[in-house]
Protein backbone atom coordinates (compact mmCIF):
# COMPACT_ATOMS: atom_id res chain seq x y z
CA UNK A 1 0.00 0.00 0.00
CA UNK A 2 1.41 3.25 -0.71
CA UNK A 3 1.04 5.28 1.65
CA UNK A 4 3.16 7.94 3.77
CA UNK A 5 3.31 6.08 7.78
CA UNK A 6 2.00 2.97 8.48
CA UNK A 7 -1.60 2.48 9.49
CA UNK A 8 -1.48 0.25 12.50
CA UNK A 9 -4.56 1.98 14.32
CA UNK A 10 -7.94 3.60 13.89
CA UNK A 11 -7.42 6.38 16.00
CA UNK A 12 -6.86 8.90 13.50
CA UNK A 13 -9.54 8.25 12.11
CA UNK A 14 -11.63 11.27 13.47
CA UNK A 15 -12.37 14.75 12.54
CA UNK A 16 -9.42 17.26 12.66
CA UNK A 17 -11.35 20.06 14.53
CA UNK A 18 -11.65 16.91 17.63
CA UNK A 19 -8.10 17.22 17.54
CA UNK A 20 -8.24 21.16 18.38
CA UNK A 21 -11.01 20.92 20.69
CA UNK A 22 -9.04 17.87 22.92
CA UNK A 23 -5.82 19.97 22.55
CA UNK A 24 -8.29 23.40 23.94
CA UNK A 25 -9.91 21.31 26.47
CA UNK A 26 -5.95 19.67 27.61
CA UNK A 27 -4.59 23.19 27.58
CA UNK A 28 -7.32 24.68 30.03
CA UNK A 29 -7.03 21.59 32.00
CA UNK A 30 -10.32 20.09 31.48
CA UNK A 31 -9.91 17.69 29.05
CA UNK A 32 -10.73 15.10 32.36
CA UNK A 33 -13.95 16.75 33.04
CA UNK A 34 -16.60 14.35 32.87
CA UNK A 35 -19.13 14.28 30.23
CA UNK A 36 -21.70 12.67 28.56
CA UNK A 37 -22.88 12.26 24.78
CA UNK A 38 -25.50 10.86 23.10
CA UNK A 39 -26.08 9.59 19.63
CA UNK A 40 -29.52 9.83 17.51
CA UNK A 41 -30.91 10.36 14.57
CA UNK A 42 -34.00 12.55 13.63
CA UNK A 43 -35.42 10.52 11.16
CA UNK A 44 -35.84 6.84 10.55
CA UNK A 45 -34.46 6.62 7.26
CA UNK A 46 -36.69 6.02 3.61
CA UNK A 47 -39.47 7.22 5.24
CA UNK A 48 -39.68 3.43 7.43
CA UNK A 49 -41.75 3.19 10.33
CA UNK A 50 -38.36 1.90 12.51
CA UNK A 51 -34.98 1.54 12.28
CA UNK A 52 -32.58 -1.02 12.89
CA UNK A 53 -29.74 -1.38 15.23
CA UNK A 54 -26.40 -2.70 13.95
CA UNK A 55 -22.85 -1.07 13.87
CA UNK A 56 -22.35 -2.46 17.73
CA UNK A 57 -20.18 -5.30 16.88
CA UNK A 58 -17.68 -2.94 14.68
CA UNK A 59 -17.82 -0.34 17.35
CA UNK A 60 -16.51 -2.68 20.17
CA UNK A 61 -13.79 -3.76 18.16
CA UNK A 62 -12.91 -0.29 17.65
CA UNK A 63 -13.12 0.75 21.26
CA UNK A 64 -11.38 -1.73 22.47
CA UNK A 65 -8.20 -1.19 20.04
CA UNK A 66 -8.44 2.68 20.70
CA UNK A 67 -4.68 3.81 21.06
CA UNK A 68 -2.36 6.58 19.41
CA UNK A 69 0.62 4.52 17.89
CA UNK A 70 4.03 5.58 17.86
CA UNK A 71 3.07 6.47 13.58
CA UNK A 72 0.18 8.11 14.90
CA UNK A 73 2.36 10.48 17.19
CA UNK A 74 5.28 11.03 14.76
CA UNK A 75 2.37 12.44 12.08
CA UNK A 76 0.62 14.66 14.84
CA UNK A 77 3.80 15.70 15.84
CA UNK A 78 5.20 16.35 12.12
CA UNK A 79 1.69 19.07 12.14
CA UNK A 80 3.71 21.05 14.76
CA UNK A 81 0.27 21.92 15.82
CA UNK A 82 0.48 20.44 19.12
CA UNK A 83 2.73 20.75 22.22
CA UNK A 84 4.77 17.65 22.92
CA UNK A 85 3.17 17.55 26.45
CA UNK A 86 -0.28 16.80 24.42
CA UNK A 87 1.69 14.05 22.42
CA UNK A 88 2.82 12.11 25.00
CA UNK A 89 -0.62 12.79 27.16
CA UNK A 90 -2.53 11.15 23.58
CA UNK A 91 0.39 8.38 23.38
CA UNK A 92 -0.43 7.18 26.85
CA UNK A 93 -4.08 7.89 26.77
CA UNK A 94 -6.19 4.19 27.31
CA UNK A 95 -9.74 4.67 27.18
CA UNK A 96 -11.76 4.61 30.52
CA UNK A 97 -15.31 5.56 29.27
CA UNK A 98 -18.91 4.11 29.78
CA UNK A 99 -20.62 2.85 26.73
CA UNK A 100 -24.52 2.96 27.04
CA UNK A 101 -26.16 1.17 23.93
CA UNK A 102 -28.91 -0.41 22.02
CA UNK A 103 -28.11 -3.95 21.18
CA UNK A 104 -27.92 -5.31 17.38
CA UNK A 105 -31.29 -6.46 16.26
CA UNK A 106 -33.14 -4.12 18.08
CA UNK A 107 -35.34 -1.60 16.97
CA UNK A 108 -34.86 1.83 17.33
CA UNK A 109 -36.52 5.43 16.38
CA UNK A 110 -35.57 8.73 15.55
CA UNK A 111 -35.37 11.65 17.91
CA UNK A 112 -33.92 8.81 20.71
CA UNK A 113 -30.19 7.84 22.02
CA UNK A 114 -29.16 4.86 20.78
CA UNK A 115 -25.80 5.28 22.18
CA UNK A 116 -24.68 7.14 25.39
CA UNK A 117 -20.78 7.49 26.01
CA UNK A 118 -19.73 8.97 29.24
CA UNK A 119 -16.23 9.79 30.57
CA UNK A 120 -13.48 12.48 30.00
CA UNK A 121 -14.62 15.14 28.12
CA UNK A 122 -11.57 14.46 25.70
CA UNK A 123 -11.96 10.46 25.26
CA UNK A 124 -15.80 11.19 24.80
CA UNK A 125 -14.86 13.49 21.77
CA UNK A 126 -12.60 11.46 19.80
CA UNK A 127 -14.55 8.52 18.90
CA UNK A 128 -17.34 10.65 17.74
CA UNK A 129 -16.32 10.53 14.20
CA UNK A 130 -15.64 6.38 13.76
CA UNK A 131 -19.01 5.92 16.13
CA UNK A 132 -21.32 7.72 13.95
CA UNK A 133 -19.38 6.58 11.11
CA UNK A 134 -20.13 2.87 11.90
CA UNK A 135 -23.68 3.52 13.05
CA UNK A 136 -24.91 5.75 10.53
CA UNK A 137 -23.87 3.01 7.71
CA UNK A 138 -25.08 -0.09 9.46
CA UNK A 139 -28.27 1.16 10.88
CA UNK A 140 -29.31 2.19 7.47
CA UNK A 141 -28.45 -1.06 5.51
CA UNK A 142 -29.80 -3.22 8.28
CA UNK A 143 -32.96 -0.80 7.58
CA UNK A 144 -33.11 -0.91 4.17
CA UNK A 145 -32.93 -4.58 4.54
CA UNK A 146 -35.18 -4.84 6.89
CA UNK A 147 -37.95 -3.13 4.41
CA UNK A 148 -37.13 -5.39 1.48
CA UNK A 149 -37.44 -8.39 4.01
CA UNK A 150 -40.98 -7.08 4.68
CA UNK A 151 -42.49 -7.01 1.05
CA UNK A 152 -40.16 -10.32 0.27
CA UNK A 153 -42.27 -12.39 2.98
CA UNK A 154 -40.71 -15.84 2.55
CA UNK A 155 -38.85 -15.75 -0.33
CA UNK A 156 -35.23 -16.44 -0.46
CA UNK A 157 -33.02 -13.44 0.15
CA UNK A 158 -29.71 -13.24 -1.28
CA UNK A 159 -26.95 -10.01 -1.07
CA UNK A 160 -25.38 -9.43 -3.95
CA UNK A 161 -24.12 -5.92 -3.36
CA UNK A 162 -20.09 -5.91 -3.03
CA UNK A 163 -19.25 -5.07 -6.02
CA UNK A 164 -21.45 -1.90 -6.13
CA UNK A 165 -20.41 -1.38 -2.09
CA UNK A 166 -18.68 2.32 -2.13
CA UNK A 167 -16.00 0.29 -0.35
CA UNK A 168 -14.70 -3.43 0.38
CA UNK A 169 -15.53 -2.76 4.01
CA UNK A 170 -19.03 -1.38 3.25
CA UNK A 171 -19.51 -4.92 1.47
CA UNK A 172 -18.73 -6.57 4.07
CA UNK A 173 -20.21 -4.65 6.67
CA UNK A 174 -23.23 -4.20 4.85
CA UNK A 175 -23.94 -8.05 3.59
CA UNK A 176 -23.59 -8.34 7.90
CA UNK A 177 -26.26 -5.71 8.63
CA UNK A 178 -28.59 -7.39 5.73
CA UNK A 179 -28.39 -10.78 7.43
CA UNK A 180 -28.95 -9.43 10.72
CA UNK A 181 -32.49 -7.90 9.16
CA UNK A 182 -33.23 -11.28 7.32
CA UNK A 183 -31.61 -11.84 4.78
CA UNK A 184 -30.84 -15.49 4.12
CA UNK A 185 -27.16 -15.53 2.48
CA UNK A 186 -24.37 -13.08 0.68
CA UNK A 187 -22.40 -13.36 -2.26
CA UNK A 188 -19.39 -11.93 -0.30
CA UNK A 189 -17.21 -14.91 0.56
CA UNK A 190 -14.94 -12.92 3.15
CA UNK A 191 -18.05 -11.71 4.55
CA UNK A 192 -18.80 -15.64 5.05
CA UNK A 193 -15.52 -15.91 6.44
CA UNK A 194 -15.36 -13.70 8.43
CA UNK A 195 -19.13 -13.76 9.92
CA UNK A 196 -20.63 -16.93 9.47
CA UNK A 197 -23.32 -15.87 7.09
CA UNK A 198 -24.30 -18.33 4.40
CA UNK A 199 -22.32 -17.65 1.26
CA UNK A 200 -24.39 -18.32 -2.13
CA UNK A 201 -23.66 -17.59 -5.75
CA UNK A 202 -24.83 -18.72 -9.43
CA UNK A 203 -22.37 -18.15 -12.71
CA UNK A 204 -22.11 -14.61 -14.46
CA UNK A 205 -22.91 -14.03 -17.87
CA UNK A 206 -18.75 -14.24 -18.18
CA UNK A 207 -19.07 -18.31 -18.17
CA UNK A 208 -21.99 -18.27 -21.11
CA UNK A 209 -20.09 -15.42 -23.01
CA UNK A 210 -16.81 -17.59 -22.63
CA UNK A 211 -18.24 -20.84 -24.38
CA UNK A 212 -20.61 -18.36 -26.68
CA UNK A 213 -23.62 -21.11 -26.18
CA UNK A 214 -25.45 -21.59 -23.36
CA UNK A 215 -25.73 -25.39 -23.61
CA UNK A 216 -21.81 -26.08 -23.20
CA UNK A 217 -21.60 -23.19 -20.31
CA UNK A 218 -24.38 -24.85 -18.56
CA UNK A 219 -22.74 -28.43 -19.01
CA UNK A 220 -19.09 -27.04 -18.03
CA UNK A 221 -20.78 -26.13 -14.95
CA UNK A 222 -22.34 -28.69 -13.92
CA UNK A 223 -19.72 -30.92 -14.84
CA UNK A 224 -18.03 -29.18 -12.41
CA UNK A 225 -20.35 -28.83 -9.67
CA UNK A 226 -23.36 -30.61 -7.63
CA UNK A 227 -25.83 -27.74 -6.74
CA UNK A 228 -26.59 -26.04 -10.37
CA UNK A 229 -28.63 -22.50 -10.69
CA UNK A 230 -28.16 -21.70 -14.23
CA UNK A 231 -28.20 -17.71 -15.40
CA UNK A 232 -30.63 -17.96 -18.73
CA UNK A 233 -30.49 -14.62 -20.11
CA UNK A 234 -27.36 -14.01 -21.59
CA UNK A 235 -28.73 -14.37 -25.35
CA UNK A 236 -32.42 -15.74 -25.12
CA UNK A 237 -33.91 -16.57 -21.95
CA UNK A 238 -36.92 -18.29 -23.44
CA UNK A 239 -35.76 -19.76 -26.54
CA UNK A 240 -32.36 -20.54 -25.59
CA UNK A 241 -31.31 -20.22 -21.97
CA UNK A 242 -34.10 -22.05 -19.90
CA UNK A 243 -34.40 -24.77 -22.80
CA UNK A 244 -31.22 -25.19 -22.12
CA UNK A 245 -30.91 -25.53 -18.46
CA UNK A 246 -33.48 -28.07 -19.18
CA UNK A 247 -31.69 -30.21 -21.46
CA UNK A 248 -28.52 -29.97 -19.07
CA UNK A 249 -30.49 -31.27 -16.22
CA UNK A 250 -32.35 -33.78 -18.43
CA UNK A 251 -28.78 -35.24 -19.74
CA UNK A 252 -27.06 -35.42 -16.46
CA UNK A 253 -30.20 -36.34 -14.14
CA UNK A 254 -29.40 -37.34 -10.27
CA UNK A 255 -25.85 -36.38 -11.45
CA UNK A 256 -26.36 -33.10 -10.27
CA UNK A 257 -29.08 -30.66 -8.07
CA UNK A 258 -30.75 -28.78 -10.53
CA UNK A 259 -31.66 -26.28 -8.10
CA UNK A 260 -33.00 -23.91 -10.97
CA UNK A 261 -32.81 -20.83 -12.79
CA UNK A 262 -31.48 -17.04 -12.69
CA UNK A 263 -33.03 -13.93 -14.66
CA UNK A 264 -31.14 -11.09 -14.81
CA UNK A 265 -33.34 -9.02 -16.95
CA UNK A 266 -35.99 -8.26 -19.06
CA UNK A 267 -39.63 -7.84 -18.04
CA UNK A 268 -39.37 -10.26 -15.20
CA UNK A 269 -42.92 -10.65 -14.41
CA UNK A 270 -43.90 -12.13 -17.98
CA UNK A 271 -40.50 -14.06 -18.37
CA UNK A 272 -40.93 -15.64 -14.54
CA UNK A 273 -44.26 -17.02 -15.60
CA UNK A 274 -43.02 -18.43 -19.02
CA UNK A 275 -40.37 -19.65 -17.43
CA UNK A 276 -42.34 -21.12 -14.74
CA UNK A 277 -43.96 -23.30 -17.10
CA UNK A 278 -41.23 -24.58 -19.29
CA UNK A 279 -39.90 -26.05 -15.78
CA UNK A 280 -43.07 -27.62 -14.54
CA UNK A 281 -43.61 -28.99 -18.07
CA UNK A 282 -40.53 -30.27 -18.35
CA UNK A 283 -40.79 -32.28 -14.94
CA UNK A 284 -39.23 -29.56 -12.46
CA UNK A 285 -41.69 -28.19 -10.41
CA UNK A 286 -39.05 -27.77 -7.44
CA UNK A 287 -36.56 -25.88 -9.93
CA UNK A 288 -36.64 -22.47 -8.16
CA UNK A 289 -36.47 -18.68 -10.55
CA UNK A 290 -34.04 -16.86 -8.72
CA UNK A 291 -33.85 -12.79 -10.26
CA UNK A 292 -31.58 -9.89 -9.98
CA UNK A 293 -31.41 -6.75 -11.53
CA UNK A 294 -31.68 -3.83 -10.06
CA UNK A 295 -34.03 -4.68 -7.02
CA UNK A 296 -35.11 -3.08 -4.55
CA UNK A 297 -38.03 -3.29 -2.43
CA UNK A 298 -40.72 -1.67 -4.49
CA UNK A 299 -39.65 -3.66 -7.62
CA UNK A 300 -39.90 -6.81 -5.71
CA UNK A 301 -43.39 -5.54 -4.02
CA UNK A 302 -44.49 -5.02 -7.65
CA UNK A 303 -43.52 -8.13 -9.04
CA UNK A 304 -45.74 -9.61 -6.80
CA UNK A 305 -48.49 -8.25 -7.01
CA UNK A 306 -47.88 -8.83 -10.72
CA UNK A 307 -47.79 -12.54 -9.33
CA UNK A 308 -44.59 -13.04 -10.68
CA UNK A 309 -43.33 -16.35 -10.20
CA UNK A 310 -39.69 -15.53 -8.51
CA UNK A 311 -38.54 -17.59 -4.99
CA UNK A 312 -35.65 -16.16 -5.01
CA UNK A 313 -34.11 -12.48 -4.85
CA UNK A 314 -30.80 -11.28 -5.52
CA UNK A 315 -29.92 -7.70 -4.13
CA UNK A 316 -27.07 -5.91 -4.65
CA UNK A 317 -26.88 -1.96 -5.38
CA UNK A 318 -30.01 -0.61 -3.65
CA UNK A 319 -29.38 -2.37 -0.63
CA UNK A 320 -25.73 -1.85 -0.24
CA UNK A 321 -25.75 1.86 -1.18
CA UNK A 322 -28.98 2.30 1.01
CA UNK A 323 -30.36 3.73 -2.16
CA UNK A 324 -32.79 6.44 -1.88
CA UNK A 325 -30.87 7.72 1.32
CA UNK A 326 -27.37 7.70 1.03
CA UNK A 327 -27.37 9.06 4.38
CA UNK A 328 -28.45 7.94 8.37
CA UNK A 329 -27.70 11.49 9.36
CA UNK A 330 -27.25 10.23 13.03
CA UNK A 331 -25.43 12.95 15.38
CA UNK A 332 -23.59 12.81 18.63
CA UNK A 333 -24.25 15.30 21.24
CA UNK A 334 -23.40 16.69 24.42
CA UNK A 335 -26.16 15.91 27.06
CA UNK A 336 -24.47 16.79 30.46
CA UNK A 337 -20.84 18.02 31.57
CA UNK A 338 -18.94 18.33 34.60
CA UNK A 339 -19.13 21.76 35.99
CA UNK A 340 -16.17 23.70 37.98
CA UNK A 341 -17.76 22.69 40.93
CA UNK A 342 -17.28 18.95 40.31
CA UNK A 343 -21.36 18.28 39.70
CA UNK A 344 -22.96 17.27 36.77
CA UNK A 345 -24.74 19.98 34.59
CA UNK A 346 -26.63 19.25 31.67
CA UNK A 347 -27.05 20.66 28.91
CA UNK A 348 -29.36 22.08 25.53
CA UNK A 349 -28.85 22.85 21.85
CA UNK A 350 -31.68 25.05 21.49
CA UNK A 351 -33.13 25.49 17.51
CA UNK A 352 -35.93 27.17 15.73
CA UNK A 353 -37.26 24.08 14.50
CA UNK A 354 -38.91 22.56 17.78
CA UNK A 355 -37.94 18.77 15.84
CA UNK A 356 -34.31 19.82 16.21
CA UNK A 357 -34.27 21.16 20.09
CA UNK A 358 -32.16 18.75 22.07
CA UNK A 359 -32.95 16.49 24.83
CA UNK A 360 -30.88 17.54 27.90
CA UNK A 361 -29.24 15.29 30.37
CA UNK A 362 -28.82 11.23 30.49
CA UNK A 363 -31.42 9.12 29.85
CA UNK A 364 -32.64 5.60 29.17
CA UNK A 365 -35.15 4.70 27.01
CA UNK A 366 -37.92 2.20 27.51
CA UNK A 367 -39.69 -0.31 24.93
CA UNK A 368 -43.52 -0.29 26.50
CA UNK A 369 -45.31 -3.80 25.75
CA UNK A 370 -48.95 -4.00 26.75
CA UNK A 371 -49.60 -7.60 27.88
CA UNK A 372 -53.55 -6.83 27.26
CA UNK A 373 -52.26 -6.08 23.56
CA UNK A 374 -50.70 -9.81 22.88
CA UNK A 375 -47.10 -8.00 23.90
CA UNK A 376 -47.29 -5.64 21.76
CA UNK A 377 -45.12 -2.36 21.40
CA UNK A 378 -47.15 0.54 22.64
CA UNK A 379 -44.12 2.97 22.13
CA UNK A 380 -40.78 4.12 23.64
CA UNK A 381 -40.34 6.30 26.96
CA UNK A 382 -37.91 8.35 27.68
CA UNK A 383 -36.49 8.87 30.73
CA UNK A 384 -33.65 10.48 32.94
CA UNK A 385 -31.36 7.99 33.60
CA UNK A 386 -33.12 7.18 37.47
CA UNK A 387 -36.84 6.96 36.46
CA UNK A 388 -37.83 3.02 35.78
CA UNK A 389 -41.67 3.17 34.88
CA UNK A 390 -42.06 -0.51 36.33
CA UNK A 391 -42.35 1.15 39.33
CA UNK A 392 -45.24 2.75 38.25
CA UNK A 393 -49.09 1.25 38.27
CA UNK A 394 -50.16 2.87 35.61
CA UNK A 395 -48.43 4.78 32.54
CA UNK A 396 -49.25 8.18 30.95
CA UNK A 397 -47.32 8.62 27.94
CA UNK A 398 -48.04 11.85 25.84
CA UNK A 399 -46.57 13.55 22.77
CA UNK A 400 -43.66 15.56 22.99
CA UNK A 401 -45.18 18.15 20.98
CA UNK A 402 -48.43 17.63 20.67
CA UNK A 403 -48.71 16.70 24.53
CA UNK A 404 -52.71 16.40 24.39
CA UNK A 405 -52.07 13.19 22.16
CA UNK A 406 -51.93 10.70 25.31
CA UNK A 407 -53.05 7.81 26.90
CA UNK A 408 -52.57 5.64 29.65
CA UNK A 409 -51.70 2.08 30.22
CA UNK A 410 -52.26 -0.35 33.17
CA UNK A 411 -50.63 -3.86 32.04
CA UNK A 412 -47.63 -2.90 30.52
CA UNK A 413 -43.86 -3.73 30.50
CA UNK A 414 -40.76 -1.76 30.63
CA UNK A 415 -37.74 -3.06 28.90
CA UNK A 416 -35.12 -0.53 29.11
CA UNK A 417 -33.15 -0.22 25.27
CA UNK A 418 -29.52 1.44 26.34
CA UNK A 419 -27.30 -1.76 27.83
CA UNK A 420 -24.15 -1.45 29.20
CA UNK A 421 -21.57 -2.11 26.81
CA UNK A 422 -18.61 -0.15 28.68
CA UNK A 423 -17.62 0.07 32.38
CA UNK A 424 -14.44 2.13 32.59
CA UNK A 425 -13.00 1.00 29.57
CA UNK A 426 -13.83 -2.26 30.01
CA UNK A 427 -16.02 -4.63 27.72
CA UNK A 428 -19.07 -5.70 30.22
CA UNK A 429 -21.30 -6.86 27.06
CA UNK A 430 -20.61 -10.26 25.52
CA UNK A 431 -21.49 -9.81 21.95
CA UNK A 432 -23.71 -12.41 20.82
CA UNK A 433 -23.39 -14.66 17.92
CA UNK A 434 -24.85 -13.24 14.40
CA UNK A 435 -27.86 -16.15 14.67
CA UNK A 436 -28.99 -14.93 17.89
CA UNK A 437 -28.82 -11.09 16.36
CA UNK A 438 -30.87 -12.23 13.89
CA UNK A 439 -33.30 -14.14 15.91
CA UNK A 440 -33.53 -11.17 17.72
CA UNK A 441 -34.17 -8.91 15.67
CA UNK A 442 -37.38 -10.96 13.98
CA UNK A 443 -38.59 -11.27 17.80
CA UNK A 444 -38.40 -7.41 17.47
CA UNK A 445 -40.05 -6.85 14.33
CA UNK A 446 -42.33 -9.34 15.54
CA UNK A 447 -43.95 -7.41 18.77
CA UNK A 448 -44.51 -4.23 16.03
CA UNK A 449 -47.30 -3.77 14.92
CA UNK A 450 -47.65 -3.99 10.81
CA UNK A 451 -48.97 -0.29 10.56
CA UNK A 452 -45.44 0.73 11.71
CA UNK A 453 -44.28 -2.15 9.17
CA UNK A 454 -45.96 -1.42 5.99
CA UNK A 455 -42.96 0.28 3.54
CA UNK A 456 -45.74 3.54 2.20
CA UNK A 457 -46.62 5.74 5.15
CA UNK A 458 -46.31 3.95 7.91
CA UNK A 459 -47.97 4.92 11.04
CA UNK A 460 -46.03 7.68 13.45
CA UNK A 461 -44.64 5.03 16.46
CA UNK A 462 -44.63 7.11 19.61
CA UNK A 463 -41.15 8.55 20.82
CA UNK A 464 -42.35 9.98 23.98
CA UNK A 465 -41.23 11.34 27.48
CA UNK A 466 -41.27 10.50 30.30
CA UNK A 467 -43.42 13.92 32.47
CA UNK A 468 -40.28 14.46 34.60
CA UNK A 469 -37.71 14.78 31.49
CA UNK A 470 -40.40 16.94 30.11
CA UNK A 471 -40.56 19.19 32.19
CA UNK A 472 -36.93 18.92 32.71
CA UNK A 473 -36.50 20.09 29.15
CA UNK A 474 -38.62 23.09 29.06
CA UNK A 475 -37.29 24.08 32.79
CA UNK A 476 -34.02 24.64 30.05
CA UNK A 477 -35.23 25.94 27.38
CA UNK A 478 -36.75 28.64 29.35
CA UNK A 479 -33.42 29.15 31.40
CA UNK A 480 -32.15 29.56 28.04
CA UNK A 481 -34.49 31.81 26.60
CA UNK A 482 -33.73 34.07 29.94
CA UNK A 483 -30.10 33.89 29.08
CA UNK A 484 -30.49 34.89 25.58
CA UNK A 485 -32.69 37.99 26.75
CA UNK A 486 -30.83 39.28 29.43
CA UNK A 487 -28.16 39.72 26.68
CA UNK A 488 -30.43 42.09 25.44
CA UNK A 489 -29.41 42.17 21.98
CA UNK A 490 -31.78 43.17 19.44
CA UNK A 491 -30.92 40.39 16.09
N1 LIG B 1 -42.45 -6.64 -14.51
C1 LIG B 1 -41.69 -5.75 -13.94
N2 LIG B 1 -42.23 -4.87 -13.08
C2 LIG B 1 -41.46 -3.93 -12.48
N3 LIG B 1 -40.15 -3.80 -12.68
C3 LIG B 1 -39.54 -4.66 -13.51
C4 LIG B 1 -40.28 -5.67 -14.17
N4 LIG B 1 -39.42 -6.36 -14.92
C5 LIG B 1 -38.20 -5.82 -14.76
N5 LIG B 1 -38.26 -4.79 -13.90
C6 LIG B 1 -37.18 -3.90 -13.46
O1 LIG B 1 -37.07 -2.87 -14.43
C7 LIG B 1 -35.73 -2.45 -14.59
C8 LIG B 1 -35.32 -2.49 -16.07
O2 LIG B 1 -35.19 -3.84 -16.50
P1 LIG B 1 -34.70 -4.24 -17.97
O3 LIG B 1 -34.17 -5.61 -17.91
O4 LIG B 1 -35.79 -4.00 -18.94
O5 LIG B 1 -33.62 -3.21 -18.35
P2 LIG B 1 -32.07 -3.31 -18.22
O6 LIG B 1 -31.66 -3.32 -16.80
O7 LIG B 1 -31.58 -2.18 -19.04
O8 LIG B 1 -31.74 -4.71 -18.89
P3 LIG B 1 -30.32 -5.25 -19.19
O9 LIG B 1 -29.80 -5.81 -17.90
O10 LIG B 1 -30.55 -6.29 -20.23
O11 LIG B 1 -29.48 -4.12 -19.70
C9 LIG B 1 -34.89 -3.36 -13.71
O12 LIG B 1 -34.58 -2.67 -12.52
C10 LIG B 1 -35.80 -4.53 -13.41
O13 LIG B 1 -35.52 -5.09 -12.14
O1 LIG C 1 -28.44 -5.50 -9.88
P1 LIG C 1 -27.96 -5.53 -8.49
O2 LIG C 1 -29.09 -5.47 -7.51
O3 LIG C 1 -26.92 -4.49 -8.23
O4 LIG C 1 -27.29 -6.97 -8.21
C1 LIG C 1 -26.00 -7.30 -8.57
C2 LIG C 1 -25.84 -7.47 -10.06
O5 LIG C 1 -24.53 -7.91 -10.28
C3 LIG C 1 -24.54 -8.80 -11.36
O6 LIG C 1 -24.53 -8.10 -12.57
P2 LIG C 1 -23.20 -7.64 -13.29
O7 LIG C 1 -23.64 -6.92 -14.52
O8 LIG C 1 -22.30 -6.89 -12.37
O9 LIG C 1 -22.47 -8.99 -13.64
P3 LIG C 1 -22.87 -10.12 -14.67
O10 LIG C 1 -21.85 -10.09 -15.72
O11 LIG C 1 -22.88 -11.37 -13.90
O12 LIG C 1 -24.22 -9.80 -15.19
C4 LIG C 1 -25.84 -9.54 -11.19
O13 LIG C 1 -26.23 -10.13 -12.37
C5 LIG C 1 -26.78 -8.49 -10.69
O14 LIG C 1 -27.51 -7.91 -11.73
O1 LIG D 1 -24.24 -15.39 -7.39
C1 LIG D 1 -24.76 -14.58 -8.15
O2 LIG D 1 -25.63 -14.89 -8.97
C2 LIG D 1 -24.31 -13.13 -8.08
C3 LIG D 1 -23.43 -12.69 -7.17
C4 LIG D 1 -23.07 -11.36 -7.12
C5 LIG D 1 -23.60 -10.50 -8.00
N1 LIG D 1 -24.47 -10.93 -8.91
C6 LIG D 1 -24.84 -12.23 -8.96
Amino acid sequence: MRVNQVDDSLVLHTDYYILNMMYTYWKKGINKRRAVFEAYFRKNPFNNGYSIFAGLEQAVNYLQNLHFSDSDIDYLRQKGEFDEGFLQYLKQMTFSCDVRAAVEGDLVFANEPIMQVEGPLDQCSLVETALLSILNYQILIATKASRIKNVAGDDTLMEFGSRRAQDLDAGIWGARAAYIAGFDSTSNVRAGKLFGIPITGTHAHALVQFYQNDYEAFMAYAQTHHDCTFLVDTYDTLKSGVPNAIRVADELGDKINFRGVRIDSGDMAYISKRVREKLDAAGYPEAQIAASNDLDEDKIQSLKMQEAKIDVWGVGTHLITGYGQPALGAVYKLVAIEDDAGNMLDTLKLSSNVEKISTPGEKQVWRITNSNKQDKSEGDYITLKDEDPNALDELYMFHPQYTYISKTISNFKARPVLQKIFENGKLVYQLPDLQTIRSYCRANLDSLWDEYKRILNPQDYPVDLSQRLYDHKIKYIERVHQMVAQLGNDD
